[in-house]
């Protein structure tokens, strides 16, 4: 059963809980109990042949049969496949695998044992029809025929996933983490473990990491780098009194779609607390699983987040920005209300009191849709006792004849003119005091607001106000295995062979930033204002921007940067989606991300140096980008040649 519900419901994932268990060979019976015991899968050894004392003793090796002379296989080590039937094998059962295995061994027996005992056991996992497997952590400093061996077995795996455990360790000694031989007695980081690891094995899909949570934790900086990996699975000994951080750590990773896995032998005297009232199975059959009050507390700490904000469950799929309705656009009440404000100052500043009831406003609403910022002008003027004359100006018929219908069922025909063309091209019947728009991206500019608001700029009175005044894009370096892997499917080789794989890495993508951890803070890329002095200014832009990580946060490795903007629309009225700065409930927009061909390790106290261009020419406009440092990437996008905005 999953850890139940967050306030007010939680439609993303489910959150399980598993729980690692000692050997047995009483399969079924192990299952039924952990699964009674209320928890949703078990982490089990699978062989049936030997005992627990077995894999503990280090002079255990598998039985190899000669059967000429130059091969040998395994005697046959697990019990039968029909002690579980299919289903249960499938949905509750991770196996683990041999944790004596050790491939990088110096001991070249050793090292040929494991790597028949690792084939053998995922062989039977897949066999099985297992979900995953929990892989022993890499003993030593060296790692490199662990992965080549694993490589081979992803090469033919099926479906099966394999999750790397990993303890949560690194040394605080910063030149220490960046040497050579970083996982040496006593200084490691096992981040750059790990980053070893899946390098070797290309970002494989198939892989994941499974986190081990001991009961000393590394600086916050170095643990948030955890944020941008795959599927995480924590093994959290010590419950049910975990310390103000090991809980922080624990919700955070439950917003990153992590399972938890429990592991160990209870140790405390379980106190009777909120989470042990709530089921208790003495009720039903007399018997308590163990590790129940383990489980009770997470679940605890899973329901008791705070809920999800409105806008995470209307969430609209945002792969595609131009697919999304006007209906969803309209949804957004907290981007009109922003607006309404904007307009409301303006045409205070732009009418006094006094002359309130003469004077009448030219207010235009360029790119009007179906009218929501028509709407939101004219409640503006109601506010502010302005008199207000609106011409809305829309190039998409369809959305016109909703136009229409709207102003004739609000009786605003006498102060709504609509007028059905491309801005760009409108001669004007008269000026306008106020210029509203919302031709705004992810990326601020990259949707053509800039081009769209020169052109309209034309009747615009000298003197007049453009709302937004002005928006700047920013951007901050992110680790993003599963975007980067979203993307790769396009990449499977090392050299690129044709355009159209070329072109999914050096294209920008609209999407929510689940899985990723943010490595430094945001910085302004490009701002636009208007009105803009037209005769002086291009469009054109070029920003080169360092990033310096922290330096608690240990080595990195950037898959590209997450993009963001924000707007001023008037005066000290916002819009946005800079995380510093973002206007709250606001839905309208998720960040951008601009992959790297190739994903950037960097090493404490080395900054990172990226450049930006917006290159515009005579029918698109379109982004380039490249790093500098520390080692230089390719350009991406040349000449626009993937991903551009036609004019
Ligand atoms: C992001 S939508 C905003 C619609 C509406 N104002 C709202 O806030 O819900 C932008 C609108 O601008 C229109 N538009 C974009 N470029 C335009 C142009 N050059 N001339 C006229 N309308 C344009 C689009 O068709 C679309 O309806």
């Amino acid at each position: 059963m999953p850890l139940g519900e967050r306030y007010g419901g939680d439609k993303s994932e489910s959150r399980y809980c598993g729980v690692e268990t000692d050997f047995d060979d009483d399969m079924p019976n192990l299952l039924s109990l952990n699964i009674h015991g209320g928890f949703d899968f078990v982490i089990a050894t699978l062989h049936a042949g030997f005992s627990s004392d077995a894999q503990m003793d280090p002079n255990y090796r598998p039985s190899l049969v000669d059967d000429d002379t130059s091969r040998s296989h395994a005697l046959p080590f697990a019990g039968s496949d029909l002690v579980l039937s299919p289903s249960q094998w499938s949905s509750h059962v991770v196996g683990k695998i041999s944790s004596w295995i050790d491939l990088d061994s110096e001991d070249e027996t050793l090292r040929k044992d494991s790597e028949i005992a690792l084939k053998q056991e995922i062989a039977w996992a897949s066999h099985l029809s297992l979900q995953a497997c929990l892989l022993p952590t890499p003993k030593g400093t060296s790692c490199a025929n662990y992965a080549k061996c694993l490589n081979q077995i992803l090469q033919n795996l099926g479906s099966m996933q394999l999750w790397l455990r990993i303890p949560l360790e690194k040394s605080e000694d910063d030149t220490d983490a960046s040497s050579p031989d970083f996982m040496g007695e006593g200084h490691n980081d096992s981040w750059e473990l790990w980053n070893s690891f899946r390098l070797l094995c290309e970002h494989h899909s198939q892989l994941s990491v499974a986190l081990d949570i001991l009961s000393s934790l590394p600086s916050a900086s170095s643990v948030a780098r955890w944020f941008g990996e795959p599927s995480f699975l924590t093994n959290a000994r010590g419950y049910p009194c975990l310390s103000k951080r090991q809980q922080r750590l624990t919700t955070a990773f439950f917003d990153h779609s992590i399972q938890i896995v429990i592991s160990g032998q209870p140790v405390h005297n379980i106190p009777l607390g909120a989470s042990e009232s709530n089921v208790d199975n003495n009720a039903e059959g007399g018997w308590r699983h163990p590790l129940k009050s383990y489980l009770d507390y997470v679940a605890f700490l899973y329901q008791k987040m705070d809920p999800l904000p409105e806008q995470e469950r209307f969430e609209p799929l945002m792969d595609n920005l131009e697919a999304q309705t006007y209906e969803t656009f309209e949804k957004d009440t907290v981007k009109y209300s922003q607006y309404q404000r904007a307009v409301a100052k303006a045409l205070v500043d732009r009418v006094s009191d006094e002359n309130a009831s003469s004077v009448t406003t030219v207010l235009m609403v360029v790119g009007a849709g179906r009218g929501p910022l028509v709407r939101a002008s004219l409640q503006a003027a109601e506010e502010t006792e302005r008199k207000l004359k609106i011409y809305a100006v829309e190039k998409n018929p369809n959305a016109v004849v909703t136009l229409h219908s709207l102003v004739k069922l609000e009786g605003w025909e006498e102060r709504v003119t609509i007028v059905s063309c491309d801005m760009r091209n409108w001669n004007a019947p008269e000026k306008a005091d106020i210029l509203v728009s919302e031709l705004l991206g992810s990326f601020g500019d990259n949707e053509l607001s800039p081009e769209c608001l020169d052109g309209a700029q034309r009747f615009l009175k000298e003197d007049g106000i453009s709302i937004p005044s002005s928006y700047t894009s920013f951007i901050q370096p992110v680790t993003a295995c599963k975007l980067y892997n979203d993307v790769k499917p396009w990449f499977l080789f090392p050299h690129i062979k044709s355009h159209k794989d070329l072109l999914h890495f050096e294209t920008a993508y609209v999407v929510k930033l689940h899985r990723v951890a943010r490595l430094a803070h945001t910085q302004p890329v490009f701002t636009f204002t208007h009105p803009e002095d037209l005769s002086k200014t291009s469009n054109q832009r070029y920003k080169k921007l360092r990033f310096d990580i922290p330096s608690d946060t240990g080595s990195s490795l950037i898959h590209g940067f997450a993009g963001y903007f924000d707007a001023t629309l008037y005066k000290d009225v916002h819009l946005g989606i800079e995380p510093s700065t973002a206007t709250p409930n606001m839905f309208s927009w998720f960040p951008i991300f601009f992959p790297l061909r190739t994903p950037v390790y960097v090493q404490p106290g080395t900054p990172l140096e990226v450049h930006f261009w917006r290159c515009c020419g005579s029918t698109k406009v379109w982004y380039e980008w490249c790093v500098t440092s520390p080692s230089a990437s390719a350009m991406h996008n040349t000449n626009g040649r993937s991903y551009w905005v036609g004019l």
